[in-house]
């Protein structure tokens, strides 16, 4: 272990639910159920540590109305954090302007994308992003940036001013199960050694479960975040949020146990 690890070896790992999905079923009909903002409550009551929301903008499930109703919801829980995502070449920066949550995760998806299925691509993408997260750090905003899970890509994140990456975790996700979990697991172990070296802060997400996440919180280094939704919220339509929420922590506090 590093010396840039030894100061992340005992950080929890903080619980951001993503809350899309919620958005989604409610965005079936003209009655503002399920609600957004009572699921975010409920989760936080539940001890969740933040709430991500991706305001896509085709409005496919978070509305701009969403962000800003969940921004006033937030003032009640300075204890947790509010992450916003999105692409900033795109409509992310006006929300991260006017509402300044404590953390925007830059998303390089086009707007008519299925869903996120990748990160940014360094020196391509570099001179885009450094003033705009020059701009959403003099307002006091933390940038994580979405990436995929390799070494080399990390100083240069660190080079453009992040100050967190978040690691797409698809691959890892889909290969859980199979002959590859060991080797997939091993990619991210290094690729966050690499952004902890870095002085990067490391947070993950994206297919994120019941089944995967322990082992990913105990082999994977420094994790100060994991955002999870799609498979939570369907957890909570079985379990409800509190009782979901209280089994996600569960598999955290079973990854944080067995971290070396
Ligand atoms: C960036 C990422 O992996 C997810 O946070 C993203 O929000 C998923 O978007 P959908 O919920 O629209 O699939
Ligand atoms: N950044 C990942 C996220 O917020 C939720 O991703 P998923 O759990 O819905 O795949």
């Amino acid at each position: 272990m590093t010396a840039s690890t030894s100061s992340h070896a005992y950080q929890r790992t903080a619980l951001s639910v993503n809350v899309n999905k919620v958005a989604l079923v409610r965005n079936t009909r003209h009655l503002g159920i399920p609600s957004v903002t009572r699921a975010s409550l409920l989760c936080l009551q539940a001890g969740a540590q933040g709430i991500t929301i991706h305001p896509r903008p085709d409005e496919r499930h978070i509305r701009g109305a969403d962000v800003y109703e969940l921004a006033e919801l937030m003032k009640a829980w300075p204890q947790a954090e509010f992450n916003i995502e999105g692409n900033p070449t795109q409509n992310l920066m006006d929300f991260i302007r006017n509402v300044k949550p404590h953390q925007a995760t830059f998303v390089p998806d086009s707007e008519d994308q299925f869903t996120s299925d990748h990160g940014w691509s360094f020196p391509q993408d570099a001179q885009r992003l450094q003033p705009l997260i020059a701009e959403c750090k003099a307002l006091g905003v933390r940038v994580s940036l979405f990436m995929d899970p390799i070494p080399a890509q990390m100083a240069a994140a660190k080079d453009i001013g992040a100050d967190r990456v978040e690691l797409y975790t698809e691959p890892f996700a889909a290969a859980w199960g199979t002959a590859d979990q060991a080797h997939q697991l091993s990619i991210y172990a290094q690729a966050a050694q690499a952004a902890l070296d870095a002085g990067l802060q490391v947070n993950a997400g994206h297919d994120l479960n019941r089944e995967n996440l322990a082992a990913f919180v105990a082999q994977v280094p420094g994790v100060a975040e994991v955002s999870i939704g799609h498979a939570l919220i369907a957890d909570a339509l079985e379990l409800g949020y509190a009782a979901t929420v209280k089994a996600y922590q569960a598999c955290i506090d079973q990854g944080m146990a067995q971290r070396g």
